[in-house]
Protein backbone atom coordinates (compact mmCIF):
# COMPACT_ATOMS: atom_id res chain seq x y z
CA UNK A 1 0.00 0.00 0.00
CA UNK A 2 1.62 3.93 -1.20
CA UNK A 3 0.31 6.73 -0.33
CA UNK A 4 1.22 9.76 -2.96
CA UNK A 5 0.50 13.68 -2.42
CA UNK A 6 -2.38 15.81 -4.11
CA UNK A 7 0.15 17.60 -5.68
CA UNK A 8 2.39 14.91 -7.25
CA UNK A 9 5.74 15.90 -6.68
CA UNK A 10 7.04 14.34 -3.67
CA UNK A 11 8.31 11.04 -2.25
CA UNK A 12 5.27 8.02 -2.46
CA UNK A 13 5.30 6.75 1.00
CA UNK A 14 4.24 3.81 2.97
CA UNK A 15 1.58 4.02 5.84
CA UNK A 16 4.02 4.69 8.48
CA UNK A 17 5.88 7.18 6.76
CA UNK A 18 3.02 9.16 5.79
CA UNK A 19 1.35 9.17 9.36
CA UNK A 20 4.75 10.51 10.62
CA UNK A 21 5.06 13.03 7.76
CA UNK A 22 2.06 14.50 8.26
CA UNK A 23 2.18 17.15 5.35
CA UNK A 24 3.70 15.61 1.73
CA UNK A 25 6.54 17.92 1.34
CA UNK A 26 5.47 19.84 -2.01
CA UNK A 27 2.64 21.24 0.45
CA UNK A 28 -0.01 18.51 -0.55
CA UNK A 29 -1.78 15.66 1.25
CA UNK A 30 -1.44 12.18 1.03
CA UNK A 31 -4.02 9.59 -0.16
CA UNK A 32 -3.46 6.05 -0.48
CA UNK A 33 -2.53 5.20 -4.08
CA UNK A 34 -5.55 2.69 -4.62
CA UNK A 35 -8.61 2.14 -2.36
CA UNK A 36 -8.93 -0.90 -1.13
CA UNK A 37 -12.03 -2.32 -1.90
CA UNK A 38 -14.50 -4.62 0.20
CA UNK A 39 -17.29 -6.96 -0.74
CA UNK A 40 -20.65 -6.97 -0.27
CA UNK A 41 -20.38 -9.93 1.62
CA UNK A 42 -17.47 -8.62 3.64
CA UNK A 43 -19.49 -5.70 4.83
CA UNK A 44 -22.18 -7.73 5.67
CA UNK A 45 -20.04 -9.35 7.67
CA UNK A 46 -19.42 -6.62 10.10
CA UNK A 47 -22.69 -6.07 11.20
CA UNK A 48 -23.28 -6.90 14.86
CA UNK A 49 -19.58 -7.03 15.52
CA UNK A 50 -17.77 -4.80 18.08
CA UNK A 51 -16.35 -1.65 17.07
CA UNK A 52 -12.56 -2.35 17.45
CA UNK A 53 -13.23 -5.49 15.22
CA UNK A 54 -14.90 -3.29 12.78
CA UNK A 55 -11.99 -0.83 12.54
CA UNK A 56 -9.49 -3.69 12.28
CA UNK A 57 -11.00 -5.24 9.23
CA UNK A 58 -12.21 -1.64 7.03
CA UNK A 59 -8.19 -0.34 8.59
CA UNK A 60 -6.06 -3.37 7.86
CA UNK A 61 -5.70 -3.08 4.40
CA UNK A 62 -4.08 0.32 4.58
CA UNK A 63 -1.27 -0.53 7.10
CA UNK A 64 0.68 -2.13 4.55
CA UNK A 65 2.16 -4.45 7.45
CA UNK A 66 3.51 -1.56 9.53
CA UNK A 67 1.70 -3.49 12.74
CA UNK A 68 1.24 -7.02 12.84
CA UNK A 69 -2.41 -8.18 13.13
CA UNK A 70 -2.02 -8.84 17.33
CA UNK A 71 0.09 -5.68 17.63
CA UNK A 72 -3.08 -3.62 15.40
CA UNK A 73 -5.45 -5.15 17.49
CA UNK A 74 -3.97 -4.60 21.05
CA UNK A 75 -3.74 -0.88 19.63
CA UNK A 76 -7.09 -0.53 18.55
CA UNK A 77 -8.36 -1.96 22.11
CA UNK A 78 -6.28 0.55 24.36
CA UNK A 79 -7.56 3.35 22.03
CA UNK A 80 -11.20 2.60 22.46
CA UNK A 81 -11.03 1.65 26.25
CA UNK A 82 -11.85 4.81 27.12
CA UNK A 83 -15.06 5.35 25.41
CA UNK A 84 -17.51 5.55 27.44
CA UNK A 85 -19.99 3.97 25.59
CA UNK A 86 -20.09 0.06 25.06
CA UNK A 87 -21.43 0.73 21.40
CA UNK A 88 -18.21 3.42 20.94
CA UNK A 89 -20.30 5.04 18.28
CA UNK A 90 -24.50 4.20 19.00
CA UNK A 91 -27.08 5.31 16.82
CA UNK A 92 -30.03 7.34 17.89
CA UNK A 93 -33.39 7.71 15.90
CA UNK A 94 -34.76 11.49 15.74
CA UNK A 95 -37.60 10.67 13.06
CA UNK A 96 -38.89 7.88 10.54
CA UNK A 97 -36.10 8.02 8.37
CA UNK A 98 -33.43 10.18 10.29
CA UNK A 99 -30.84 8.78 12.89
CA UNK A 100 -27.97 10.57 14.81
CA UNK A 101 -24.98 8.64 14.73
CA UNK A 102 -23.39 9.79 18.40
CA UNK A 103 -19.37 10.54 18.53
CA UNK A 104 -18.74 12.09 21.43
CA UNK A 105 -18.34 9.35 23.61
CA UNK A 106 -14.75 9.53 23.79
CA UNK A 107 -12.66 10.89 26.18
CA UNK A 108 -12.38 14.60 25.30
CA UNK A 109 -16.26 14.84 24.01
CA UNK A 110 -15.91 15.30 20.47
CA UNK A 111 -15.89 12.67 17.48
CA UNK A 112 -11.36 13.86 17.12
CA UNK A 113 -10.94 11.07 19.72
CA UNK A 114 -12.28 8.41 17.08
CA UNK A 115 -8.87 8.83 15.37
CA UNK A 116 -6.71 11.09 17.71
CA UNK A 117 -6.63 8.47 20.06
CA UNK A 118 -6.26 5.89 17.80
CA UNK A 119 -3.23 7.64 16.21
CA UNK A 120 -1.85 8.37 19.89
CA UNK A 121 -1.72 4.60 20.39
CA UNK A 122 -0.16 4.11 16.54
CA UNK A 123 2.54 6.91 16.73
CA UNK A 124 3.58 5.80 20.11
CA UNK A 125 4.06 2.18 19.27
CA UNK A 126 6.44 3.46 15.80
CA UNK A 127 8.47 5.64 18.17
CA UNK A 128 9.32 3.11 20.62
CA UNK A 129 10.18 0.97 17.79
CA UNK A 130 12.74 3.82 15.90
CA UNK A 131 13.67 5.12 19.29
CA UNK A 132 12.92 8.95 17.29
CA UNK A 133 11.47 12.20 19.21
CA UNK A 134 8.80 14.70 17.44
CA UNK A 135 7.22 17.75 18.01
CA UNK A 136 3.67 17.56 17.09
CA UNK A 137 2.28 21.11 16.28
CA UNK A 138 -1.25 21.29 15.66
CA UNK A 139 -4.06 23.84 14.92
CA UNK A 140 -7.14 23.56 16.44
CA UNK A 141 -10.89 25.44 16.64
CA UNK A 142 -11.50 23.42 19.58
CA UNK A 143 -11.68 19.88 19.12
CA UNK A 144 -9.03 18.37 17.24
CA UNK A 145 -6.85 20.28 20.01
CA UNK A 146 -8.18 18.75 23.06
CA UNK A 147 -8.51 15.12 21.72
CA UNK A 148 -4.46 15.68 20.84
CA UNK A 149 -3.80 17.10 24.09
CA UNK A 150 -5.69 14.14 25.77
CA UNK A 151 -3.86 11.46 23.47
CA UNK A 152 -0.31 12.46 23.98
CA UNK A 153 0.15 14.09 27.22
CA UNK A 154 3.22 13.00 29.57
CA UNK A 155 4.77 11.24 26.62
CA UNK A 156 8.43 11.41 26.70
CA UNK A 157 9.49 11.26 23.08
CA UNK A 158 6.54 14.12 22.30
CA UNK A 159 6.14 17.23 22.58
CA UNK A 160 2.60 18.67 21.51
CA UNK A 161 2.01 22.79 20.63
CA UNK A 162 -1.93 23.36 19.99
CA UNK A 163 -2.51 26.85 18.36
CA UNK A 164 -5.98 28.15 18.66
CA UNK A 165 -7.70 31.30 17.74
CA UNK A 166 -7.35 33.45 20.65
CA UNK A 167 -11.26 34.32 21.83
CA UNK A 168 -12.96 32.09 19.60
CA UNK A 169 -13.14 28.34 21.29
CA UNK A 170 -15.59 27.97 23.94
CA UNK A 171 -14.53 28.04 27.71
CA UNK A 172 -14.55 23.92 28.16
CA UNK A 173 -12.05 23.83 25.08
CA UNK A 174 -9.78 26.07 26.25
CA UNK A 175 -9.62 25.17 29.34
CA UNK A 176 -9.58 21.27 27.92
CA UNK A 177 -5.97 22.54 26.54
CA UNK A 178 -5.03 24.49 28.68
CA UNK A 179 -5.24 22.92 32.03
CA UNK A 180 -3.33 19.63 31.78
CA UNK A 181 -0.14 19.86 33.60
CA UNK A 182 2.28 17.81 31.78
CA UNK A 183 5.26 19.78 30.79
CA UNK A 184 5.12 18.47 27.16
CA UNK A 185 1.74 20.25 26.77
CA UNK A 186 1.90 23.66 25.21
CA UNK A 187 -1.28 25.28 24.51
CA UNK A 188 -0.46 28.38 22.31
CA UNK A 189 -3.70 31.10 21.64
CA UNK A 190 -2.77 32.95 18.80
CA UNK A 191 -3.99 35.89 17.28
CA UNK A 192 -6.08 35.41 14.10
CA UNK A 193 -8.41 32.97 13.22
CA UNK A 194 -8.76 29.27 12.61
CA UNK A 195 -7.69 29.47 9.14
CA UNK A 196 -4.11 31.52 10.63
CA UNK A 197 -3.69 28.87 12.68
CA UNK A 198 -3.81 25.82 10.14
CA UNK A 199 -1.98 28.20 8.19
CA UNK A 200 1.08 28.64 10.15
CA UNK A 201 1.22 24.95 11.06
CA UNK A 202 1.29 24.34 6.94
CA UNK A 203 4.24 27.07 6.88
CA UNK A 204 5.98 25.35 9.18
CA UNK A 205 5.70 21.88 7.22
CA UNK A 206 6.72 23.66 4.30
CA UNK A 207 10.05 25.44 6.13
CA UNK A 208 12.23 22.17 5.39
CA UNK A 209 14.83 23.59 7.87
CA UNK A 210 12.67 24.06 11.00
CA UNK A 211 10.66 21.04 10.05
CA UNK A 212 13.65 18.64 9.69
CA UNK A 213 15.37 20.19 12.45
CA UNK A 214 12.22 19.67 15.39
CA UNK A 215 11.19 16.23 13.58
CA UNK A 216 7.87 18.03 13.09
CA UNK A 217 5.06 15.66 13.22
CA UNK A 218 1.00 16.94 12.92
CA UNK A 219 -2.49 15.41 13.99
CA UNK A 220 -4.59 17.50 12.01
CA UNK A 221 -6.51 15.94 9.08
CA UNK A 222 -3.73 16.37 6.75
CA UNK A 223 -2.62 13.46 8.66
CA UNK A 224 -4.32 10.58 6.34
CA UNK A 225 -4.29 8.36 9.65
CA UNK A 226 -6.68 10.87 11.35
CA UNK A 227 -9.15 10.36 8.04
CA UNK A 228 -8.60 6.50 7.99
CA UNK A 229 -9.48 5.91 11.56
CA UNK A 230 -12.83 8.13 10.30
CA UNK A 231 -14.19 5.99 8.04
CA UNK A 232 -14.62 2.83 10.47
CA UNK A 233 -17.85 4.70 11.82
CA UNK A 234 -19.44 5.17 8.69
CA UNK A 235 -19.09 1.65 7.87
CA UNK A 236 -20.56 0.62 12.03
CA UNK A 237 -23.54 2.52 11.54
CA UNK A 238 -24.14 1.64 7.97
CA UNK A 239 -24.72 -1.73 9.02
CA UNK A 240 -26.34 -1.57 11.69
CA UNK A 241 -29.47 -0.31 9.41
CA UNK A 242 -29.31 -2.45 6.99
CA UNK A 243 -25.97 -1.90 4.45
CA UNK A 244 -25.05 -3.37 1.85
CA UNK A 245 -28.18 -4.52 1.19
CA UNK A 246 -29.97 -1.33 1.99
CA UNK A 247 -28.08 2.23 0.97
CA UNK A 248 -27.55 4.75 3.45
CA UNK A 249 -27.11 8.43 3.40
CA UNK A 250 -24.74 10.69 5.57
CA UNK A 251 -25.30 14.36 6.12
CA UNK A 252 -21.95 15.70 8.43
CA UNK A 253 -21.78 18.92 9.96
CA UNK A 254 -18.33 20.08 7.89
CA UNK A 255 -15.52 22.56 8.60
CA UNK A 256 -12.21 21.31 7.23
CA UNK A 257 -13.65 18.47 5.09
CA UNK A 258 -11.89 15.54 6.99
CA UNK A 259 -14.51 13.36 8.15
CA UNK A 260 -16.79 13.82 4.87
CA UNK A 261 -13.78 13.16 3.60
CA UNK A 262 -13.70 9.85 5.28
CA UNK A 263 -17.50 9.09 4.25
CA UNK A 264 -16.44 9.00 0.62
CA UNK A 265 -13.37 6.80 1.34
CA UNK A 266 -15.87 4.63 2.92
CA UNK A 267 -18.40 4.82 -0.63
CA UNK A 268 -15.29 3.97 -2.33
CA UNK A 269 -14.43 1.02 -0.79
CA UNK A 270 -17.65 -0.16 -1.98
CA UNK A 271 -19.85 0.99 0.74
CA UNK A 272 -23.43 1.47 -0.15
CA UNK A 273 -23.67 5.35 0.88
CA UNK A 274 -26.59 7.27 -1.77
CA UNK A 275 -25.86 10.95 -0.42
CA UNK A 276 -23.20 12.43 1.30
CA UNK A 277 -24.50 15.76 2.29
CA UNK A 278 -22.17 18.32 4.08
CA UNK A 279 -23.47 20.83 6.23
CA UNK A 280 -21.87 24.24 6.65
CA UNK A 281 -22.94 26.73 9.34
CA UNK A 282 -22.61 30.88 8.40
CA UNK A 283 -19.03 29.79 7.34
CA UNK A 284 -20.59 28.39 3.90
CA UNK A 285 -17.94 28.30 1.75
CA UNK A 286 -18.20 25.05 0.54
CA UNK A 287 -22.20 25.12 0.18
CA UNK A 288 -21.40 27.92 -2.13
CA UNK A 289 -18.77 26.29 -3.74
CA UNK A 290 -21.00 23.54 -4.54
CA UNK A 291 -23.86 25.39 -5.81
CA UNK A 292 -21.93 27.77 -7.62
CA UNK A 293 -19.00 26.32 -8.55
CA UNK A 294 -16.94 29.02 -7.40
CA UNK A 295 -14.71 28.75 -4.26
CA UNK A 296 -14.34 32.08 -3.24
CA UNK A 297 -13.17 33.09 0.47
CA UNK A 298 -15.05 36.05 2.11
CA UNK A 299 -13.65 36.15 5.83
CA UNK A 300 -14.49 34.26 8.97
CA UNK A 301 -17.79 35.23 10.86
CA UNK A 302 -17.28 33.63 14.05
CA UNK A 303 -20.55 31.53 14.80
CA UNK A 304 -21.79 29.62 18.13
CA UNK A 305 -21.17 26.69 15.99
CA UNK A 306 -17.22 27.51 16.40
CA UNK A 307 -15.07 24.72 15.25
CA UNK A 308 -16.23 24.50 11.95
CA UNK A 309 -15.74 28.79 11.76
CA UNK A 310 -12.87 27.66 8.36
CA UNK A 311 -13.17 28.95 4.88
CA UNK A 312 -9.68 27.14 4.24
CA UNK A 313 -11.15 23.75 4.24
CA UNK A 314 -7.71 21.70 3.88
CA UNK A 315 -9.51 18.62 2.68
CA UNK A 316 -11.42 20.10 0.18
CA UNK A 317 -7.94 19.20 -1.74
CA UNK A 318 -8.36 15.38 -1.54
CA UNK A 319 -11.42 15.42 -3.31
CA UNK A 320 -10.14 18.09 -5.51
CA UNK A 321 -7.15 15.84 -6.79
CA UNK A 322 -10.12 12.93 -7.62
CA UNK A 323 -12.65 15.36 -9.37
CA UNK A 324 -9.42 16.91 -11.42
CA UNK A 325 -8.55 12.97 -12.45
CA UNK A 326 -5.93 12.73 -9.81
CA UNK A 327 -4.12 15.49 -11.85
CA UNK A 328 -1.17 16.79 -9.25
CA UNK A 329 -0.27 19.97 -11.26
CA UNK A 330 -3.79 20.71 -11.71
CA UNK A 331 -4.36 21.25 -7.88
CA UNK A 332 -1.38 22.27 -7.00
CA UNK A 333 -2.51 25.60 -9.25
CA UNK A 334 -5.54 25.65 -7.58
CA UNK A 335 -3.85 25.90 -4.09
CA UNK A 336 -1.92 28.73 -5.44
CA UNK A 337 -4.98 30.44 -6.53
CA UNK A 338 -6.52 29.87 -3.35
CA UNK A 339 -3.65 31.85 -1.73
CA UNK A 340 -5.12 34.61 -3.35
CA UNK A 341 -8.53 34.77 -2.36
CA UNK A 342 -10.35 31.71 -4.44
CA UNK A 343 -10.50 29.49 -7.74
CA UNK A 344 -13.24 28.28 -10.22
CA UNK A 345 -13.56 24.61 -10.63
CA UNK A 346 -13.82 23.13 -13.58
CA UNK A 347 -17.64 21.80 -15.20
CA UNK A 348 -16.31 18.11 -15.47
CA UNK A 349 -14.53 18.53 -11.52
CA UNK A 350 -18.03 20.37 -10.60
CA UNK A 351 -19.98 17.86 -11.72
CA UNK A 352 -18.09 14.73 -10.38
CA UNK A 353 -18.52 16.63 -6.97
CA UNK A 354 -22.20 17.07 -7.69
CA UNK A 355 -22.61 13.42 -8.36
CA UNK A 356 -21.06 12.46 -4.93
CA UNK A 357 -22.01 15.68 -2.69
CA UNK A 358 -25.04 17.86 -1.79
CA UNK A 359 -24.40 20.00 0.09
CA UNK A 360 -26.79 22.87 2.47
CA UNK A 361 -26.14 25.90 5.31
CA UNK A 362 -27.55 26.58 8.67
CA UNK A 363 -27.54 29.94 9.72
CA UNK A 364 -27.37 30.77 13.61
CA UNK A 365 -31.17 31.09 13.95
CA UNK A 366 -31.84 27.84 12.90
CA UNK A 367 -28.59 26.00 14.65
CA UNK A 368 -30.99 27.62 18.30
CA UNK A 369 -34.13 26.42 16.53
CA UNK A 370 -33.39 23.04 15.54
CA UNK A 371 -31.51 22.44 19.04
CA UNK A 372 -35.02 23.93 20.83
CA UNK A 373 -37.00 21.33 18.45
CA UNK A 374 -35.10 18.33 18.64
CA UNK A 375 -35.03 18.92 22.45
CA UNK A 376 -38.87 19.37 22.15
CA UNK A 377 -39.54 16.28 19.79
CA UNK A 378 -36.89 13.75 21.01
CA UNK A 379 -35.24 14.79 24.38
CA UNK A 380 -31.99 14.72 22.58
CA UNK A 381 -29.65 17.63 23.23
CA UNK A 382 -27.57 18.61 20.27
CA UNK A 383 -24.59 20.56 20.14
CA UNK A 384 -24.85 23.80 17.55
CA UNK A 385 -22.32 21.53 14.97
CA UNK A 386 -24.46 18.61 15.55
CA UNK A 387 -27.48 20.88 15.40
CA UNK A 388 -26.33 22.50 11.76
CA UNK A 389 -26.11 18.75 10.62
CA UNK A 390 -29.41 17.75 11.35
CA UNK A 391 -31.33 20.79 10.11
CA UNK A 392 -29.58 20.46 6.86
CA UNK A 393 -30.36 16.69 6.86
CA UNK A 394 -33.89 17.76 7.46
CA UNK A 395 -33.77 18.94 3.96
CA UNK A 396 -32.49 16.11 2.06
CA UNK A 397 -34.67 13.21 3.75
CA UNK A 398 -35.76 10.94 1.41
CA UNK A 399 -36.87 7.12 1.12
CA UNK A 400 -33.24 6.37 2.05
CA UNK A 401 -32.38 6.11 5.72
CA UNK A 402 -30.58 9.33 6.30
CA UNK A 403 -27.62 9.36 9.62
CA UNK A 404 -26.45 12.47 10.75
CA UNK A 405 -23.05 12.84 12.66
CA UNK A 406 -23.20 14.11 16.22
CA UNK A 407 -19.80 15.74 16.55
CA UNK A 408 -19.41 16.97 19.64
CA UNK A 409 -21.05 16.61 23.27
CA UNK A 410 -23.61 19.47 23.98
CA UNK A 411 -21.64 20.11 27.38
CA UNK A 412 -18.91 21.74 25.15
CA UNK A 413 -21.04 24.47 24.07
CA UNK A 414 -23.38 25.31 27.33
CA UNK A 415 -23.99 28.74 26.13
CA UNK A 416 -25.33 28.06 23.26
CA UNK A 417 -27.45 24.92 24.34
CA UNK A 418 -28.51 27.23 27.12
CA UNK A 419 -29.78 30.15 24.61
CA UNK A 420 -31.90 27.03 22.62
CA UNK A 421 -33.39 25.36 25.19
CA UNK A 422 -33.04 26.75 29.04
CA UNK A 423 -30.74 24.44 30.32
CA UNK A 424 -27.13 24.03 30.67
CA UNK A 425 -25.70 20.67 29.92
CA UNK A 426 -22.99 19.09 32.36
CA UNK A 427 -19.83 18.07 32.06
CA UNK A 428 -19.00 14.29 33.01
CA UNK A 429 -18.25 13.81 35.98
CA UNK A 430 -14.96 12.53 35.53
CA UNK A 431 -14.62 16.86 34.03
CA UNK A 432 -16.64 18.31 37.05
CA UNK A 433 -13.75 19.94 38.20
CA UNK A 434 -12.52 21.52 34.98
CA UNK A 435 -13.06 25.15 36.13
CA UNK A 436 -11.31 24.79 38.74
CA UNK A 437 -8.01 23.70 37.70
CA UNK A 438 -5.42 26.01 36.94
CA UNK A 439 -4.97 27.21 33.31
CA UNK A 440 -1.45 27.52 31.54
CA UNK A 441 -1.41 28.87 28.35
CA UNK A 442 0.69 31.23 25.82
CA UNK A 443 -0.79 34.18 24.14
CA UNK A 444 1.20 33.81 20.83
CA UNK A 445 1.31 36.59 17.51
CA UNK A 446 0.35 35.48 13.96
CA UNK A 447 4.07 35.55 13.19
CA UNK A 448 5.83 32.48 11.77
CA UNK A 449 8.90 33.17 12.52
CA UNK A 450 8.28 34.07 16.39
CA UNK A 451 6.28 30.34 16.93
CA UNK A 452 9.58 28.70 15.55
CA UNK A 453 11.69 30.18 18.06
CA UNK A 454 8.97 29.47 20.76
CA UNK A 455 8.77 25.82 19.90
CA UNK A 456 12.35 25.34 19.70
CA UNK A 457 13.24 27.20 22.71
CA UNK A 458 10.54 24.76 24.72
CA UNK A 459 11.98 21.39 23.53
CA UNK A 460 15.32 22.73 23.97
CA UNK A 461 14.63 23.00 27.85
C1 LIG B 1 -17.62 19.57 16.72
C2 LIG B 1 -17.15 19.61 15.30
N1 LIG B 1 -18.04 19.36 14.34
C3 LIG B 1 -17.68 19.37 13.05
C4 LIG B 1 -16.39 19.68 12.66
C5 LIG B 1 -16.06 19.66 11.21
O1 LIG B 1 -15.30 18.53 10.90
P1 LIG B 1 -14.31 18.58 9.65
O2 LIG B 1 -13.33 19.65 9.94
O3 LIG B 1 -13.68 17.24 9.63
O4 LIG B 1 -15.12 18.89 8.48
C6 LIG B 1 -15.44 19.97 13.65
C7 LIG B 1 -14.04 20.34 13.33
O5 LIG B 1 -13.39 19.83 12.57
C8 LIG B 1 -15.82 19.89 14.99
O6 LIG B 1 -14.93 20.09 15.94
N1 LIG C 1 -12.73 21.67 13.90
C1 LIG C 1 -11.37 21.30 14.01
C2 LIG C 1 -10.51 22.02 13.02
C3 LIG C 1 -9.27 21.23 12.72
O1 LIG C 1 -9.65 20.16 11.94
P1 LIG C 1 -8.78 18.88 11.66
O2 LIG C 1 -9.80 17.81 11.53
O3 LIG C 1 -8.05 19.16 10.43
O4 LIG C 1 -7.84 18.60 12.78
C4 LIG C 1 -10.94 21.48 15.45
O5 LIG C 1 -11.77 21.28 16.32
O6 LIG C 1 -9.82 21.80 15.73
Amino acid sequence: MHYISTRGQAPILSFSEAMMTGLARDGGLYVPETVPQMRPDEIAALASLPYEEIAFRVMWPYLGGTFTEAEFRTLLAQAYAGFGHAARAPLVQLGPNHFLLELFHGPTLAFKDFAMQLIGQMMQAALAKSGERITIVGATSGDTGSAAIEAFRGLANVDVFILFPHGRVSDVQRRQMTTPSEANVHALAMDGDFDDCQARVKDMFNDFAFRDGVRLAGVNSINWARVLAQVVYYFSSAVSLGAPHREVSFTVPTGNFGDIFAGYIARQMGLPIAQLVIATNQNDILDRAMKSGAYAMDGVKPSISPSMDIQVSSNFERVLFDAYGRDGAAVAALMAELKAGGFKISQGALEMLRATFASGRCSEEETLATIQAQFAATGEVLCPHSAVGVKVAEEHLGAVPMITLATAHPAKFPDAVERAVGLRPGLPPRMSDLFDRDERVTRVPNDLAALQTLIRERIAR
